[in-house]
């Protein structure tokens, strides 16, 4: 792991912001399928550890680069801001497609058991030693970097399906226990867009001729080294859309305990509504992405994010304790005399799993207006969600960004 890649502080995650928005017109949207490999990542923005946990917001990002840009000049960048939202307003609405997945990889995972031939290619593909130099090199970059570029993440998932014929929620796994973004939205519908269960019949297959193109020929695998199709599976309806969270609405004059989570490190938002809480507890959930081990790098950033987000904000939490048990949580909530928790909203994941755990005292979930106004929108495809943005950014202008 090269620790400085990602440093886990907001004043990092801000710095990257201020160097990448003069880039985030013309030069992103000719240049960000590039991907030049380790290190070397400089035409995009590298900011989604940060916009991942929210140590830097959406909005923020939204509003740097469009006080540089109008929104033509840097529509490409915002439109990549907004698929990150409207994955999660997707998933928000459709919680049970993580729940399928999360049994979908138990399964996959029994098979490992019980099949060795699955075991030995799924280990190989892991430890990036299938003598496919491109994906190997991509495997290796995760494991080290925590970070690969986007069209590596789409070209190494194509491959993972279609040429080794391994069960995507392998990786999707995979991914989620190595990216410092992994995220459940963006990670597991991004693999079912791949695999070709999130837009109907349509799958995404990794082509040599792109790879060499867009690696400015780093890589150059031979044709017949990866498969030459990719067959839409027989995929399943989509659930039934549930409606778009609203949010709860916190009383501030009640004794108040807060929940500081990974889902959300800027609080400052909640302050501003008059938060002020008799004590805070951190919550860590990264552990539970996986029934395996989740990297330790992972943990260690997220771990190290939110410490720093404690000290950025020490004297607006009270007293702070660590615990990641919704029975732990509630008992010292109690005991702090609280009658209430309140937290940023958690989107479906392994946060929002122990918050729904929590009994004996109400928990108040904030929603932010960012996600209250834009969820609502993910009710089809990207293209028709995409329509929304001058609106969405036009109603932005006033909100408190962090
Ligand atoms: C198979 C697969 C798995 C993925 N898993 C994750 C994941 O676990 N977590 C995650 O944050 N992203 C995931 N992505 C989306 C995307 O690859 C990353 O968000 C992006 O590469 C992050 O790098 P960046 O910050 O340099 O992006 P930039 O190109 O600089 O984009 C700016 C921001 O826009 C958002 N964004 C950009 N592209 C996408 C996209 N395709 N989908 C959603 N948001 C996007 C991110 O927040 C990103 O930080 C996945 C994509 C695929 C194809």
């Amino acid at each position: 792991m090269i620790d400085s890649a990602f440093p886990p502080t907001r004043s990092a995650a801000l710095q990257r912001l201020t160097e990448f928005v003069p880039h985030a017109g013309r030069d992103y949207a000719g240049k960000r399928n590039y991907d030049l490999g380790p290190g070397r990542h400089v035409h995009v923005s590298t900011l989604s550890p940060y916009l991942r946990h929210r140590a830097l917001t959406e909005p923020e990002v939204l509003q740097a680069v469009l006080g540089r840009f109008a929104l033509s000049s840097a529509e490409k960048f915002v439109q990549e801001v907004f698929w990150r939202t409207y994955w999660k307003g997707w998933l928000e609405m459709r919680p049970s497609v993580w729940i399928a997945y999360q049994a979908g990889l138990r399964r996959a995972l029994d098979d490992v058991q019980t099949q060795s031939g699955l075991r030995h290619a799924w280990e190989e593909a892991c430890a990036g030693q299938t003598g496919i130099d491109c994906f190997d090199a991509w495997a290796q970059e995760l494991a080290e970097t925590g970070y690969l570029h986007n069209h590596a993440r789409m070209w190494f998932a194509s491959i993972w399906v279609f040429t080794l014929r391994l069960p995507w929620e392998l990786g999707a796994d995979f991914f989620l226990r190595h990216l410092l973004d992994g995220d459940p939205a963006s990670n597991t519908l991004g693999w079912r867009w791949v695999a070709g269960y999130q837009t109907r019949g349509k799958t995404y297959l990794a082509r040599p001729s792109n790879i060499a193109r867009y690696t400015e020929g780093r890589f150059r695998p031979s044709e017949g080294e990866l498969a030459a199709d990719a067959p839409a599976p027989d995929a399943p309806a989509h659930p039934e859309r549930l409606p778009a969270p609203a949010g709860d609405v916190f009383d501030a004059s009640r004794p108040t305990a807060f929940l500081l989570h990974e889902d959300d490190l800027s609080p400052g938002w909640l302050f501003e509504r008059g938060l002020s809480p008799l004590g805070t507890a951190v919550l860590h959930a990264s552990d539970a992405a996986s029934p395996l081990q989740v990297a330790p790098q992972v943990t260690k950033f997220r771990k190290a994010l939110a410490e720093e987000c404690v000290t950025r904000c020490a004297d607006r939490l009270g007293p702070v304790t660590r615990l990641d048990d919704a029975q732990a949580i509630a008992d010292w909530a109690r005991a702090l005399g609280a009658e209430q928790i309140v937290c940023a909203w958690a989107p479906v994941g392994p946060v929002r799993e122990v918050i729904d755990r929590i009994e004996g005292i109400p928990v108040v979930r904030v929603l932010r207006p960012y996600d209250a106004a834009a969820w609502p929108h993910a009710t089809a495809g990207f293209f028709k969600f995409k329509e929304k943005i001058p609106r969405l950014i036009g109603d932005m202008k006033g909100i408190a960004a962090a």
